[in-house]
């Protein structure tokens, strides 16, 4: 078990522990104190929807989305709200060619099965809300990485589950462009769905070539973008398509992931923790400094951890270090402090004499893991200290596990943070999973139902947590500006 002394080269942080007003958690825990709880939040992000997250995000005006983006601190910023396919009436939609792309890049097994029909399943209040109101529906995803037309990447295992869960039978194309399309496309009936070939089997579509856009584009009336997953691509058919289809909307599924992951990132109810874990701070670094702006309390695990603990001068054995990021390490303690934010690292972890399912294991103090051991999982005390950290918070992110969970030996950890952040949810906590492997870990410990959101976007989750600005998402047409 952890000791309940912390190492002396934790003097910094011992002492601003004892004399922090936020004491809420051990005593024995490394942290930079909080002294912000109810500061106002910088917003930064210019495309904002809602934050208020309690409430159907998919039915509400533009303008009220607006305003919840103008909350305390926002200063009277006109924020720019996209348009939404919600926002476009039945007469907007009945009997027009409606291109909505999607993200239907769904892991298959070698029998072409669809082991988690998870992207299929969210796509779907979209393309429902086109049928009911009579639009011809075009469907356009693409699947893997291929180099040109490849069969093991067709997007015909997709049509039985898509048809199951529309309930009608979608159509199939061989192609995305081309004569044979568009005889598909004259045929399609109101509420008819037709589901194109994978559209990177043309290299054009990645090199976002204006004329392959132009082609895709001349299928259809007007667009939708429900492809969050590949809203941080800018290619023919996320980002240049637009420029030929008037009017381009996003689908229910963007603008939920948007609600979410800025809305309720950059006006949170408060106190609002951060979580960040996963193998290296380098990969995490642009997501920890934009958190820092509007987090209260940020819970740090994961393999970069001891990239932390060797800054403070600790000595980790053969954890994971990256030794280039021991100054970041530090300078990053050293801004969580000057911002106010709780910054908690864990005080005891689970070593292992291996990196393997079946490696010798036990748990030590921070300041006590020998030569030749890794840490890969915090610790029991780190658990119950993160838990009491939590236990005060009305809004929580969650970016990348706390250990190597894929060894259930070390995945104690994680599942933990999983349960806790599901027992949250249910008493009223805004719990947010933001891709990645966390989303992995919600789903094996079966509590994913339970979450407030579960980000259906790896790489544009952690995009956007970083501040960053999608292509798939500014391409599209802004509602009418609210000044607030
Ligand atoms: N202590 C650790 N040592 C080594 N690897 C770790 C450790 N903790 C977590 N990991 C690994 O980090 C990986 C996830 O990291 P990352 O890709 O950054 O997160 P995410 O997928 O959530 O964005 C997992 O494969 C996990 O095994
Ligand atoms: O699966 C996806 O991204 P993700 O693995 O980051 O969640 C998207 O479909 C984007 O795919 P890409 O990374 O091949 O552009």
């Amino acid at each position: 078990m952890a000791s309940s002394t912390a190492p002396t080269t934790f003097s910094l942080l011992k002492t601003t522990a004892a004399s922090s007003s936020a004491s809420r958690t051990s005593a024995s825990l490394l942290r930079v104190p909080s002294t912000r709880v109810q500061n106002p939040v910088p917003l930064r992000h210019s495309i904002g929807f809602a934050s208020s997250v309690g409430d159907s995000v998919l039915s509400r005006s533009v303008s009220s989305r607006v305003r919840s983006v103008s909350g305390k601190g926002s200063r009277g910023v006109v924020s720019m709200v996209k348009k939404s396919v919600g926002d476009l009436t039945a007469a907007d939609l009945k009997g027009k060619k409606v291109f909505v792309r999607v993200d239907l890049n769904v892991p298959l097994d070698e029998n072409q099965n669809i082991t988690d029909d998870t992207r299929v399943r969210a796509a779907v209040p979209t393309i429902k809300h086109l049928i009911q109101n009579g639009a011809k529906v075009i469907l356009s995803s693409h699947l893997g990485r291929p180099k040109g037309v490849t069969p093991k990447f067709s997007l015909v295992p997709l049509v039985p589950r898509l048809s199951e869960l529309l309930g009608i039978q979608v159509v199939k194309a061989d192609d995305c462009i081309g004569p044979e399309v568009e005889k598909l496309v004259a045929s399609l009936p109101e509420g008819g769905v037709l589901l194109l070939e994978n559209v990177r089997f043309y290299k054009e579509e990645e090199k976002n070539e204006p004329e392959f856009a132009k082609k895709l584009a001349s299928l259809a009336d007007l667009y939708v973008n429900d492809a969050f997953g590949t809203a941080h691509r800018a290619h023919a058919s996320t980002e240049g398509v637009t420029k030929f289809l008037k009017p381009s909307v996003a689908g229910f599924l963007l603008q939920k992931e948007l609600d979410y992951l800025v809305g309720a990132v950059s006006n949170p109810k408060r106190p609002f923790a951060a979580i960040v874990g996963g193998s290296k701070v380098s990969s995490k670094i642009g997501v920890i400094e934009s958190l820092l702006e509007k987090c209260d309390i940020l819970l740090l695990g994961g393999g970069m951890i001891f990239t932390f603990y060797k800054a403070q001068g600790l000595s980790v054995g053969s954890s994971l270090v990256e030794e280039d990021k021991l100054d970041l390490a530090t300078s990053l303690l050293g801004k969580a402090k000057a911002k106010g934010v709780s910054l908690l690292l864990p005080t005891d972890v689970v070593i292992a004499d291996k990196f393997a399912p079946d490696a010798n294991s036990k748990v030590v103090p921070a300041s006590g893991i020998p030569d030749g051991w890794m840490g890969l999982d915090i610790g029991p005390e780190s658990v119950k200290t993160f838990n009491e950290a939590l236990d005060t918070t009305k809004t929580i992110i969650w970016n990348g596990p706390m250990g190597v969970f894929e060894f259930d030996k070390f995945a104690v950890g994680t599942e933990a943070v999983a349960k806790k952040l599901a027992d949250l949810s249910s008493k009223g906590v805004t719990t947010i999973i933001g891709g990645g492997d966390s989303v992995a870990a919600v789903e094996k410990v079966g509590v994913a139902s339970v979450m407030s959101h579960i980000s259906t976007g790896g790489g544009a989750s952690l995009e956007l947590l970083e501040g960053k600005e999608l292509p798939g998402v500014l391409a599209l047409d802004e509602a009418t500006p609210v000044a607030v």
